[in-house]
């Protein structure tokens, strides 16, 4: 069986909270599974700016590039939110996007038919809702120069580039029609290429692109109308691909049909080397150190590692089906309450999905799905 070397970089805030449940998680599979997962932790974030003085030090970065994967919490807090621009904790985030190469940014949508109540939307809107969100991750306005503040002729500005390279739109892009080929066969392609020059280049990019993959149908979405149309119709999507700060709101919005934040894995996918896998969601300030936090995000985070960066598909579909269980049984975490249930802490839904993930069987799955 297995080994594989999996760095931790859990973070500010929740991140803490939500990685330590996703790694009870993956030891359970180890267990289940026979593999041997070794845990090496990094720091990241504001925990990294108080321990190194610096968002992202060398040594998290060097343990990354000697992992098999990443598993990531999330960066921030109101303590260094004062902070100059180099010393804020989301700096570290963007930093090792761009140093891992982490290009392409998958965030499932899904509600699963026992949360569809917990949606702030109608249930029959949301019940069914499955589409992928592609996201480009390390391009766009988030890393464009300039950027910064200056003041000229004593006028105080603020200035922020969006730019876009051809290849930059066309690897993620392609990457959003090779997924759509094996689902349901359709890209929507969000920008907004009636103001922004560079979703004009986007939308060209699209086009070529959809030419080598005639079997999977391309539209093009505004993404004002998208926004709306996400909340009017979700059922209509399959994959969305779209730029890095449109893919960034329209996933938070996104994850209100599956009812909560908590709800929204991703994996950010390398070019060139390990990638890293982690929640939608950010540090949580108002939540952190509580033990009320969904760690279901980051679980299921774990869940694309097993399947995507170790070919792991038995033991990704059995966290999956872990944690269908354990909300099927009622349990949710308070970010679910109104889709009712009995609230119970993190750590008690991480201890029932790790539970659920010791007493895997195949047969357990099958009943599930044909009963
Ligand atoms: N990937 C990352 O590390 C991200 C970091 N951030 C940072 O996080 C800090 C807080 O940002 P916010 O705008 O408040 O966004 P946030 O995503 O941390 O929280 C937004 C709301 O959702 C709730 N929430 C989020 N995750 C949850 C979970 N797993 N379970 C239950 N409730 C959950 C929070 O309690 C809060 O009410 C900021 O410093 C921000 O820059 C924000 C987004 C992503
Ligand atoms: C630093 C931010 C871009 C993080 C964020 O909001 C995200 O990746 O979703
Ligand atoms: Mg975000």
């Amino acid at each position: 069986m297995g080994n594989y070397r999996i760095a931790v970089l859990p973070g500010d805030g929740i991140g803490q909270e939500v990685t330590a449940g996703a790694v009870e998680v993956l030891k359970a599979v180890g267990v289940r599974f026979g593999h041997e997962f070794t845990f090496e932790y990094g720091w990241i974030g504001g925990a990294a700016i108080d321990e190194a003085g610096t968002p992202l030090p060398e040594e998290t970065l060097r343990l990354c590039r000697e992992s098999d994967a990443v598993l990531l919490g999330a960066v921030g807090g109101p303590k260094w939110d004062g902070n100059p621009p180099h010393l804020r904790p989301e700096k570290g985030l963007l930093a090792i996007r761009k140093q891992l190469d982490l290009y392409a940014n998958l965030r499932p949508v899904v509600c699963y038919d026992c949360l569809a109540s917990a949606s702030p939307l109608k249930p029959d809107l949301v019940q069914g809702v499955d589409f992928v969100i592609v996201r480009e991750l390390t391009g766009g306005i988030y890393f464009g120069q300039p950027s910064g503040r200056v003041v000229e002729n004593g006028e105080e500005k603020a200035v922020d580039t969006l730019l876009y390279k051809k290849e930059e739109i066309e690897r993620i892009v392609r990457m959003a029609f090779t997924l759509a080929r094996g689902r349901k066969k359709k890209v929507t392609s969000v920008d907004k290429a009636n103001v922004l020059s560079s979703s004009r280049l986007w939308r060209e990019v699209a086009e070529e692109v959809a030419e080598q993959f005639p079997d999977v149908e391309l539209e093009h979405m505004l993404v004002d109308n998208a926004a709306m149309q996400l909340i009017r119709a979700p059922k209509q999507f399959d994959v969305i691909v779209t730029e890095n700060m449109f893919g960034d709101i329209l996933s938070d919005e996104a994850s209100m049909l599956s009812g909560s934040l908590g709800m929204l894995p991703s994996a950010s996918l390398s070019a060139s080397g390990p990638s890293l896998y982690e929640p939608v969601h950010g540090s949580a300030p108002d939540i952190a150190g509580m033990n009320k936090a969904n760690p279901i995000a980051a679980i299921l985070s774990a869940a694309m590692m097993l399947r995507l960066s170790f070919g792991l598909t038995a033991e990704a579909e059995a966290v999956e089906h872990a944690v269908r269980q354990a909300l099927d049984q009622g349990l949710r975490t308070a970010d679910l309450a109104p889709s009712g249930g009995r609230i119970v802490s993190t750590n008690e839904m991480v201890e029932e999905i790790k539970t659920a993930v010791l007493d895997y069987t195949a047969i357990a799955q099958i009943m599930t799905v044909y009963a």
